[in-house]
């Protein structure tokens, strides 16, 4: 059986991984960590602004940084960022340190829940839907990869969802950061 310290949740754009984390972690009664708010915090500036400046591949490092100086942090919920999973140093840290959950989502339930919010740099584009069915293409073998667990949050509430997660995680775990 695999103990791990904290939960981490991966997926797509508008999958739910702030949203859901953020009551995993309530219910849990453990500290909450967003990879993007954690950089906007050390930055002062949003994610579009890193985007601009620093390219993607700057916001990558940043990412980077704030898995590896967070993960020691015992017994937290992350919801890191959707490309969080394409470096390799990322992946490894999480499948280290983390009980993994994959948010999967459709790629219209994903246009719905992000074409209101100018916050996601990478759907500013002609084409938001060709872009997000690229991305999947690309990532979702590695999220597969990645996970001990998978939740369809397309069919399903935010609170279902935790239900989900929670009913398998409480199988195999105390609770985060006790083994
Ligand atoms: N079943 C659901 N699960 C998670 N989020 C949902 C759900 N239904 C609607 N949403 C909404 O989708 C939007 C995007 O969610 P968010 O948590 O930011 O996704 P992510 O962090 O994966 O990009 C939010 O406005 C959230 O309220
Ligand atoms: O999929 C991606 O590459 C990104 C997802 C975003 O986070 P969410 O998955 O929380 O929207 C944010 O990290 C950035 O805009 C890049
Ligand atoms: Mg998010």
């Amino acid at each position: 059986m695999k103990q791990s310290k904290n939960i981490y949740l991966i997926g797509p754009m508008g999958a739910g991984k702030t949203t859901i984390g953020r009551l995993l972690a309530k219910s849990l009664g453990v500290d909450f960590v967003d990879s993007d708010k954690q950089i906007e915090q050390r930055t002062g500036v949003t994610i579009p602004m890193i985007f601009e400046y620093e390219g993607e591949v700057g916001f990558r490092r940043r990412e980077a940084e704030v898995l590896a100086e967070l993960t020691p942090m015992d017994g937290i919920v992350m919801a890191t960022g959707g490309g969080s999973i394409l470096l390799p140093e990322n992946r490894e840290l999480i499948r280290r340190h983390g009980f993994v959950v994959y948010l999967h989502c459709p790629v219209e339930k994903q246009l719905e829940r992000t074409h209101k919010d100018a916050n996601r740099p990478l759907l500013n584009t002609e084409n938001p839907r060709q872009k997000l069915l690229d991305l999947f293409h690309i990532r979702e073998p590695i999220y597969r990869s990645l996970a001990d667990f998978v939740v369809d949050t397309g069919q399903s509430t935010s609170r279902s969802a935790v239900r989900q997660i929670l009913r398998v995680y409480h199988r195999t775990h105390s609770r985060p950061g006790k083994p």
